[in-house]
């Protein structure tokens, strides 16, 4: 009989809590607000999850929040994605959030905060995964969006680690959100920014340059240019990589092709996450086990990785060290 290696622990720190809407809990939720979808099944629901680039992925995910409205359904996300994370050997979660995406239907922006913070304060003690919460500004709303959400937010603070920026990219640059992370930082917040998934390099200076970012998400097109390679490895800068969200969103042909081993052999600090799983097929292990077969990465690699994601979270050393020390104790992929 073989027995099933449980995954290896890891933290999780590219994952927005509405991309882990599932069709299952979107039907359960749209009939529990009277909401119609323009889908007639889970099934029909889940044949539109086929991707062209990053805007015809968010067209489909802001579309289908429409279906959270209350404390309870945003709790209920979380609780959801909490239990899965578990299954996958998610030791501690750093969620995105997406406050503008919700307040814009007219849901406060405090539903949203108590709603994940009351799934996320049972987190410890029903799955054993600690959490943190970073919210995200919509880089294609503007820079006066991004504040106010920033001052609505303030009465919340104390539930938010990180500020962070998503949604489209290219014509979006960090310069245009410095003002905000300025603010944020002046607040004790931790600040993050996607960059380089589909823009330019020049945009992961910007986010390193402009808004003192402590981490780059996505980051896979700082590969184009060896300064800045330079840069992310002498400041060991942590990359938050998500290679089935990259191959969804044909940042990347084919797996086969991810840059992620040249990553690590370059020396940069590569942690592997899962983005929007409910959309892109898969969470944290699912993600780990896919690098490994498409690439060939051996126990040492899978491990390395693990050690990298809590090396690059935003945990206190002591918590840190004893889950590295959980990795350390692991055998198996
Ligand atoms: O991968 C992403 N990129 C940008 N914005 C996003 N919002 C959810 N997922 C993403
Ligand atoms: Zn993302």
């Amino acid at each position: 009989m073989t027995t099933a290696h449980p995954p290896v622990p890891k933290a999780e720190l590219h994952l927005h809590i509405e991309g882990t809407l599932e069709p299952e809990l979107a039907f359960a939720l749209a009939a529990r607000n009277g909401i119609a979808l323009p889908y007639a099944s889970e099934d029909e629901l889940r044949r539109a999850y086929s991707f062209s680039d990053l805007q015809s992925f968010l067209n489909l995910y802001y579309a289908l929040m429409a279906v959270l409205r209350t404390e309870e359904d945003f709790a209920d996300l979380a609780h959801a994605y909490l239990a899965r994370a578990k299954e996958q050997g998610v030791r501690h979660a750093e969620i995105f959030f997406d406050p503008q995406a919700h307040t814009s239907r007219g849901v406060p922006i405090g539903t949203v905060i108590e709603g994940l913070g009351r799934a996320l304060d049972a987190a410890q003690e029903t799955y054993g995964i600690s959490t943190r919460l970073i919210m995200c500004f919509l880089r294609d709303e503007s820079a006066e969006s991004a504040l106010e959400t920033f001052e609505a937010a303030r009465p919340y603070l104390d539930r938010i680690t990180a500020v962070g920026l998503d949604s489209a990219e290219v014509g979006n640059p960090p310069s245009k959100f410095r003002e905000v992370y300025a603010r944020a930082r002046e607040a004790g917040l931790k600040c993050v920014a996607h960059a380089g998934e589909e823009g330019p390099p020049a945009y992961v200076w910007e986010a390193l340059d402009l808004l003192g970012v402590d981490r780059v998400d996505h980051g896979v097109r700082c590969m184009e240019d060896p300064e800045l390679v330079a840069r992310l490895v002498a400041e060991q800068i942590p990359l938050t990589v998500c290679p089935l969200s990259n191959v969804r969103l044909r940042v990347i042909d084919d797996l086969a092709d991810h840059p992620l081993p040249a990553m690590l052999d370059a020396g940069l600090l590569v942690t592997v996450n899962s983005d929007d799983p409910a959309y892109f097929g898969g969470y944290a292990q699912d993600n780990f086990t896919a690098v490994r077969d498409a690439l060939g990465l051996d126990e040492d690699t899978l491990r390395t990785l693990a050690r990298n994601s809590f090396q690059a979270s935003f945990l206190d050393e002591e918590t840190r060290a004893a889950y590295l020390e959980e990795v350390d104790a692991h055998r198996g992929a």
